[in-house]
């Protein structure tokens, strides 16, 4: 029988976890072998099943006391080699030298070569002046948006569960703990390898961009100069990941180089946040004075990010042409995969790519973004109203959401004589499948929290649920896919979590 059979009857009715060896083989150097800290009266605030399916778990274990006190880090699971991970990083463009998980416990890798995650799980020999916790409001906010954005099609570390406790947490008004428990392949940061090349451990760096190559991507290793191909593919993965981003109005918030997958996943839900009205320069992180991580920096600080992990593999790489080449590739896979994606929210199936012409795709789009930013048009609701415009044939409700009519209907001209050249039914159909109705805004953030500080999780169980479903109606909760309150502009996130 084989002993990683996820079938396999475990004697005692538990899952049986299979570990693998995963990260922890890359040794010593790489992590600190540690044990989550306990926390008092763990109770559920919500788990995700969607994310469960993933693993291979007993239809009841979610519901179990034992799931309960090993997702919290009161008791260890079978088998499990907990700890926590090194790296470094720039943190808002300045070397911040050591990090690592700071709250942050790593169980290990399972089935379907999955790694567990415990972010609040207690501190850690890489806390610094931290407690190692996570507060319930940020754990809401990081539990929902990774699966949301997972719904969405865009590529992120999963949210297995959140446990809450009563154990008080200082922020700038006392709060109360969670654990967040998170899934990914791999939770390895371009912080990782800068970690080891600011030390120039070159036996490390280089153990650990084999270790990434030969699980991640495998593709890389029969490339000539294989780092360099590395760096390439993330490079690819970045730019795709970061057109995804741009075209559904998410801004991250801490794009630090600690926080940049080299999976190319969203990973780190702080102050992130969904666009109400369309400001490309909108900074969602209150701690942000100087605006680096603003909208529409983005993609730009994506690249930045880049050219610091080629600096981490440099000494893999050896000459300078390989690694300029590998990076150059960002620019054009960013420019292309988002005149894809707004293509496709656009309903157009046939590509103008001739920038020459008045009527390109990239023109179309670069003036409607314009026009939307200069009418500070509510982004997700002028997507769902073109949509229902294009099924209609009636345009006046998209309109209606412009000052500038004339600008609008300028524009309507030149997308309409596009739109003619698909067929309407398709269009449409294109278009419910690339414009969600409901993405987490920061108000809808906000009632889940505030009922769930409450004791009440009903809120934040049916926004997970609308969320996991974001381009189907939900008529029950259509409020939620329309306009932000007026209240909503006052919601200040930082880093604060
Ligand atoms: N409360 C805390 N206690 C200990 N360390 C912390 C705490 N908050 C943040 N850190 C550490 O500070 C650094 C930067 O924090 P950042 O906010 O980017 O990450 P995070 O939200 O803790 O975790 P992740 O990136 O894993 O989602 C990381 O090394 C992180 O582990
Ligand atoms: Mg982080």
């Amino acid at each position: 029988m084989n002993p990683l059979d996820p079938t396999r009857p475990d004697p005692a009715g538990g899952p049986v976890w299979g570990w693998q060896p995963g990260f922890a083989a890359l040794g010593p150097a790489f992590f600190t072998a540690l044990q989550p800290t306990p926390v008092p009266a763990p109770y559920w605030v919500a788990v995700s099943q969607d994310a469960a399916n993933t693993l291979a778990l007993p239809p009841d274990w979610l519901q179990s006391d034992e799931a309960l006190q090993a997702l919290s880090g009161n008791q260890l699971l079978p088998g499990s080699q907990p700890m926590a991970t090194v790296y470094s990083g720039h943190q808002f463009g300045v070397w911040a030298g050591q990090l690592g998980d700071g709250r942050a416990i790593l169980l290990g890798e399972t089935f379907g070569n999955t790694e567990i995650q415990l972010k609040g799980a207690g501190r850690t020999p890489y806390s610094r002046g931290g407690d190692g916790r996570a507060v319930l409001r940020s754990s809401i906010r990081e539990f929902l948006c990774s699966e949301a954005m997972h719904a969405l099609g865009i590529p992120t570390t999963r949210a297995l569960a959140v446990t809450g406790s009563p154990l008080a947490v200082q922020r700038e008004t006392r709060e109360t703990a969670a654990v967040v428990t998170r899934l990914a392949p791999s939770f390895i940061r371009f912080g990782h390898f800068e970690h080891f090349a600011a030390r120039d451990m070159q036996p490390e760096l280089r153990a650990l961009t084999d270790y990434v190559i030969d699980r991640y991507y495998p593709a890389c290793r029969k490339a000539a100069n294989p780092a360099a191909a590395l760096l390439q593919a993330v490079s690819e993965r970045t730019a795709e990941l970061l057109a995804l981003w741009q075209s559904v109005g998410f801004c991250h918030g801490v794009m630090n180089t600690d926080n940049m997958s080299i999976l190319g996943l969203t990973i780190d839900y702080g102050p992130f946040q969904f666009l109400d009205t369309f400001d490309p320069g909108h900074i969602c992180n209150h701690s942000d004075v100087q605006g680096r991580y603003a909208f529409n920096r983005q993609p730009q600080v994506a690249y930045w990010n880049l050219f610091c992990l080629a600096q981490a593999l440099m000494p893999l790489i050896e000459t300078e042409e390989p690694a300029v080449a590998a990076l150059s590739t960002y620019k054009a896979v960013f420019a292309q995969a988002f005149l894809t994606r707004m293509r496709a929210k656009l309903g157009l199936a046939q590509a103008q790519d001739d920038v020459q012409r008045s009527d390109s795709d990239g023109t179309l789009i670069e003036q409607l973004l314009a026009l939307l930013a200069a009418n500070r048009v509510d982004y997700t609701v002028f997507w769902l109203r073109l949509t229902e415009a294009v099924e209609s044939g009636d345009f006046t409700p998209v309109r209606d959401l412009f000052l500038d009519r004339e600008g609008w209907d300028g524009w309507l001209v030149g997308y309409s004589a596009r739109l003619v050249q698909s067929d309407g039914a398709s269009a449409a159909a294109l278009m419910r499948r690339t414009n969600p109705r409901f993405v987490l805004r920061n108000h809808l953030g906000e009632l889940a929290i505030r009922a769930a500080s409450e004791g009440d999780f009903s809120v934040l169980h049916q926004l997970q649920q609308v969320l996991q479903r974001p381009y189907d109606t939900h008529p029950e909760h259509a409020q939620w896919s329309g306009f932000a309150p007026e209240w909503a502009s006052s919601i200040a996130i930082s880093c604060s979590s």
